[in-house]
């Protein structure tokens, strides 16, 4: 399977999906299209369906019924574990035990496995494209401290430098922001903010129930309710009052200030 960094078309082309599991729909008439250098927010409740969605888009899962392409491949043609190889993956639940040093930890996104590969070596080039991702993730000064020592902000940092180094064409975000405080929430908004601008490219679905954990270069949003689609578009469009209100079943507001989404009951 080839799959060219630069390749052209969509990113995602996801048409009339239906997941059932135990005939219960977890998603419904789904359809999205993600092209390059698009930033998407997926929002919804507990249970809306969003991780479910992120498994489909991330070559992990089937459809039901209805199509998904992820990078021009069609989930059921070809083989997931080889595409997914294709997609940035960041899962906060990392589930790294040993005592690796952050720059390593990176480097095993290029073997796409949580422990390093026995005998593997990075080359001198992978080694420098590490720190440069470390570099702009703001880690620079950690490069060299284990995991067990980094904190929830700097382990989640890591995990996107190490999703970005084998040059994924698209990134799927799981709630990168949940556990953080304050001053490490900004930092992560901040460098994928950096980072968008620094790969024009690059596609990024990112999934949260907080609209306060939106990066202010979020483009498109998709609110998912009971596994439908409720509002779909631009994320200045989709994201208002009525629509999160209906979203999470219950009254918010919605601001918006330099970029940045608010919500208050
Ligand atoms: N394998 C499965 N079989 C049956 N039901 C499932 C399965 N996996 C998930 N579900 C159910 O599907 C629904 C959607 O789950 P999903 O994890 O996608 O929601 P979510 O939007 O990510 O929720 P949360 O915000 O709580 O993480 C939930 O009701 C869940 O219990």
């Amino acid at each position: 399977m080839s799959v060219h960094p630069e390749g052209t078309g969509p990113v995602l082309d996801v048409r009339d999906v239906d997941l059932v599991r135990q005939g219960n729909y977890l998603l419904r008439s789904v359809s999205f299209t993600v092209e390059p250098g698009e930033h998407w927010a997926l929002l919804g409740g507990n249970g809306a369906g969003k991780s479910t969605l992120l498994g489909l888009l991330g070559a992990r899962t089937h459809p039901t019924r209805g199509t998904v392409e992820v990078l021009g491949h069609r989930l059921g043609k070809v083989d997931l574990r080889t595409l997914r190889t294709f997609v940035g993956h960041v899962d906060p639940r990392h589930p790294l035990t040993s005592p690796l040093r952050l720059r390593d930890v990176v480097l095993t996104g290029l073997t796409n496995t949580t422990e390093p590969v026995p005998r593997w070596q990075p080359t001198p080039e992978q080694v420098a494209r590490a720190d440069e991702l470390i570099g702009m993730l703001g880690l620079a000064t950690r490069r060299d401290a284990r995991w067990p020592v980094l904190s929830q902000g700097e382990r989640g940092r890591a995990l996107i430098a190490r999703a970005l180094l084998p040059r994924p064409r698209l990134l799927l975000l799981d709630e990168p922001a949940t556990g953080l405080d304050l001053a490490a929430r900004e930092q992560l908004l901040t460098s994928l903010d950096a980072l968008r601008r620094e790969h024009p490219r690059l596609a990024t679905v990112l999934v949260t129930h907080h609209l306060e954990e939106l990066p202010a270069s979020t483009s498109h949003a998709l609110l998912l309710r009971e596994g439908r689609v409720l509002a779909i578009g631009a994320a200045g469009e989709v994201l208002t009052s009525d629509n999160v209100t209906k979203t999470f079943d219950h009254p918010v507001r919605i601001s918006r200030e330099d970029g940045r989404w608010a919500a208050r009951a």
